[in-house]
């Protein structure tokens, strides 16, 4: 029986992929909590001007954006579109919090 766990000895190769892949994963977080702090303001000036929580006009405009940037990335525009949408719902679910006060 292969051994996987921690009793094998430690495979250096794989431990610097994945050093590479927490130090990315760290700035995902740390760019999308910049992003959400910016979409709370914009949650927040909304719910005052009474301007309504989703601007699918905007958002159309973004994924198209995102879509031609990730071919140009070798990334799957499908992927980058769900990733967006799924965090575009998220800011409009902020924001009709925050318009109901
Ligand atoms: O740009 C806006 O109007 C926002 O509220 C931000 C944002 C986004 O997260 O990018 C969120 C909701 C809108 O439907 C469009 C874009």
């Amino acid at each position: 029986m292969t051994d996987q766990t921690s009793d094998a000895a430690p495979d250096q190769t794989l431990a610097a992929f994945r050093k590479s892949i927490d130090n990315i994963d760290a700035a995902l977080i740390h760019m999308l909590a910049e992003r959400f702090r910016i979409t709370q303001a914009v949650g927040e000036y909304k719910a005052r001007t009474q301007l309504p929580p989703a601007d699918p006009s905007r958002e159309a405009r973004q994924i198209e954006r995102l879509r031609k940037l990730a071919v140009e990335a070798d990334l799957d525009p499908e992927f980058s579109e769900k990733f967006i949408r799924f965090v575009i719902d998220e800011v409009i679910r902020h924001h009709e919090i925050a318009r109901r006060g």
